[in-house]
């Protein structure tokens, strides 16, 4: 699994709450899903970006470590992207935030995500300098 941490030029990432399945709903998370057969990472989030949220992004960064996800799902990986084009969309999530540094622990992120949440403070604390 692959998800982007996109970032704006006001230093804030995009949280995007799951509206399903029932076991996840109302879960906060980075856009992002299952890398097909054949496919890289990057090429999986720009797909899962345009699919999700009908927006175009740049890959900027890795963030943090391949996070474990629960019921041998395999790994999360996580990029830093920013938009190259378009307006983000919750086309299918149930909402999305945009989420300053101070902003990070105000919703309720999915358990995996939870260890990359110190790191992403301390890049949006320095984005643009
Ligand atoms: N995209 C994403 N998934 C996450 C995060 N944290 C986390 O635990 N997950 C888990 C939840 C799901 O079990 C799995 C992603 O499932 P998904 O529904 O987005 O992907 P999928 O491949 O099944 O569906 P698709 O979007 O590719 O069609 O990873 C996160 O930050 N982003």
């Amino acid at each position: 699994m692959v998800g982007a941490a996109i970032v704006n030029d006001l230093g804030q990432v995009l949280a995007a709450q799951r509206a399903e399945p029932p076991a996840l709903a109302g879960g906060w998370e980075f856009p992002g899903g299952k890398v097909d057969p054949g496919e890289s990472d990057e090429v999986a989030i720009v797909r899962e970006c345009r699919e999700e949220l009908g927006v175009e992004v740049e890959l900027v960064d890795r963030l943090g470590p391949d996070l474990p996800l629960q019921r041998d799902r395999g790994v999360l990986r996580v990029w830093i992207a920013r938009l190259a084009a378009g307006e983000p969309t919750a086309l299918e999530h149930a909402e999305l935030r945009w989420l300053g540094a101070d902003q990070l622990d105000d919703v309720a992120w999915l358990p995996a995500d939870a260890p990359l949440i110190d790191e992403l403070r301390a890049r949006l604390g320095s984005w643009g300098r």
